[in-house]
């Protein structure tokens, strides 16, 4: 059924999963279709020994209880704040990247470490997603590609774009599991991005996030289930904790949505270590019961990468 999908896809030229590798010793064949994800709704940690003693705690936990796949938030190394994304940006490869990519390593489990402020060599600043394979490799980076600009009268304000860069490449990478895409929270509001990792393959998309009081009761919840069933695939969001002192005070509320739309687990507000079991087969099952992307009607319109225009 998938290919059948991805044959669909009239005028693109796009590969299943053209980017990244299958970590070593990994077969397309021998692709699992269980995953147990823990989701860490975590305070931000500014000082770099207490996150390390933090992210190892809770990776020390997800061992006990089976978790392959460990989320953080946005943001979860540094204030989310315009004001402290220059202060706490640091390069690809940086101290906050290598702890990282040591635990991912060090437990033999996969990290999708949230978002960290990055420095380019240029001076620019992006808010990164970084995902770590279980070796301890950087199996995907994706820059937040929408940024988080909005003036809600009475509400939340906020101008990423005073100081961040925008990032330009849609994120699909390879795992035991299938495809899986990546984006950054204010992301989650475009679903021509998201239709694009579904037509890239993808079964799952990480999105760490950071929703906040304004927005988040009215459209977090909606957002995730309706990028899960209109691309028919898995949509994990993982927020920060909620933080009342903050200058942005998170929603909380980490989710994750089956490809049916059904909201298969939710944190409360606070600091939570979520489990749950994704059964990947439900994509399948969702893509022959209501084979929507069947019918698309390339004829009259697509979605395209820039890249193939
Ligand atoms: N950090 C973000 O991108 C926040 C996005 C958000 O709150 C929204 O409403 O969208």
């Amino acid at each position: 059924m998938t290919e059948e999908w991805l044959r669909n896809r009239r005028g693109t030229d796009m590969q299943a999963c053209p980017l990244g590798s299958l970590p070593a010793g990994i077969k397309e064949e021998a692709r699992m279709d269980r995953l147990r994800i823990a989701q860490a709704q975590m305070p931000v940690i500014t000082d770099r020994d207490t996150l390390a003693d933090y992210l190892k705690k809770t990776m020390e936990t997800c061992t006990e209880k089976n978790a392959e796949l460990l989320a953080l938030p946005e943001m979860f190394c540094c204030p989310y704040d315009i004001k402290s994304f220059p202060v706490f940006a640091e390069p690809e490869g940086g101290s906050v990247w290598q702890l990282c990519s040591d635990l991912a390593r060090s437990f033999h489990i996969w990290l999708s470490a949230g978002t960290i402020p990055e420095r380019t060599a240029d001076g620019r600043i992006y808010n990164t997603a970084y995902v770590f394979s279980p070796d301890g490799r950087q199996a995907a980076k994706h820059r937040k590609m929408h940024l988080f600009d909005i003036g809600v009268k009475g509400g939340q304000h906020f101008r990423e774009s005073d100081i961040l860069s925008a990032g330009d490449s849609v994120t699909v990478f390879s795992t035991e599991f299938g495809p899986v895409g990546l984006a950054v929270c204010f992301d989650i509001r475009f679903p021509e991005l998201f239709r694009l990792m579904a037509l890239k393959g993808a079964r799952i998309v990480l999105v760490p996030a950071a929703f906040n009081l304004t927005t988040g009761p009215m459209h977090w919840e909606l957002l995730f289930r309706s990028q899960a069933v209109n691309n028919q695939l898995f949509v994990v969001g993982t927020s920060s904790a909620r933080d009342e002192s903050a200058s942005y005070v998170s929603w909380g509320h980490s989710i994750a949505a089956d490809p049916w739309g059904r909201i298969l687990s939710q944190a409360d507000a606070g600091e939570e270590l979520v489990f749950t079991e994704l059964d990947l087969t439900e994509v399948e099952k969702v893509r022959e019961q209501i084979p929507v992307m069947n019918s698309l009607r390339t004829d009259v319109y697509q979605v395209r990468e820039e890249s193939d225009l």
